[in-house]
């Protein structure tokens, strides 16, 4: 199994005037190739913030985080901004529970936006995503127009048109029916696979967690891996 990002005994905390509130204490985890998660928790336990640290949103205190570029792992402790700014450009999609899409543009050019920060054309890979995704007879469509769950797969086109080894996902069908929400992870699954692509996803939803390979649980500041029930219940 290749390794895409570690940490290793990190921490991350937040003040909040005098004091100082502990999230995350000496986590350590691995995310390989090709892998899904679902990260489930108590609301503020802290899924969020592990989401955001992956993504280079938020910095850790202390520990030590490694993404893999190319053939090797490398620590971020000395990354700069344009560092982090290629990583999320080339290794990286992110799905939101708001879509996040660019409303006065139409389909086709909220995917192709996000394939030229990376310098890439379209490809045959993205007409395959949009024949998959029902997108196809839309592509010329204002996103603003569409649906809920047709706007959510316009976002899931997106984040896998330049083929990323990490999807990170805060509740992408949160603001779906159930009906959608499931065809959404669905979809979602399927594509991931075909590309390869770890997903990561906070996700409150147990139907949705199900899509997932593993279950980790982030609870009194730990991740539980694959967590037995009467963990999850707390
Ligand atoms: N930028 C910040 N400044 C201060 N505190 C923060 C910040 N971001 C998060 N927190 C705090 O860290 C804790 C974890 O927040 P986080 O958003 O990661 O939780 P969560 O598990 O995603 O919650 P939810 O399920 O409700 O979205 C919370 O107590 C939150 O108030």
């Amino acid at each position: 199994m290749t390794s895409i990002v570690t940490l290793n005994s990190i921490n991350k905390g937040f003040r909040d005037g005098e004091s100082f509130h502990s999230v995350l204490s000496n986590v350590s985890l691995t995310l390989t190739q090709g892998q899904t998660i679902a990260l489930t928790g108590p609301s503020g336990s802290g899924k969020s913030t592990l989401l955001n640290i992956i993504g280079g949103f938020e910095t850790i205190d202390s520990g030590e985080m490694r993404i893999r570029q190319g053939d090797a792992l490398h620590s971020v402790s000395q990354w700069q901004d344009h560092q982090w700014s290629q990583y999320r450009r080339k290794n990286l999609g992110v799905i939101f529970q708001q879509f996040n899409l660019l409303t006065p543009l139409n389909v086709r050019d909220n995917i192709q936006f996000s394939l030229a920060l990376n310098q890439l054309n379209w490809s045959p890979w993205c007409d395959q995503l949009c024949q998959q995704l029902g997108l196809t007879p839309l592509l010329n469509r204002s996103v603003e127009n569409l649906s809920g769950g047709q706007q959510q797969r316009v976002a899931i086109a997106r984040a896998l048109a330049h083929k990323p080894q990490l999807i990170l996902a805060d509740e992408p069908t949160g603001n779906l029916d159930q009906q959608a929400g499931m065809q959404v992870m669905q979809l979602l699954t399927d594509l991931a696979k075909q590309a390869n692509c770890c997903i990561l996803m906070v996700t409150h939803s147990e139907e949705c967690a199900q899509f997932m390979q593993h279950r980790w649980h982030v609870e009194n500041q730990q991740i539980i891996v694959n967590p037995s029930s009467t963990q999850l219940q707390g």
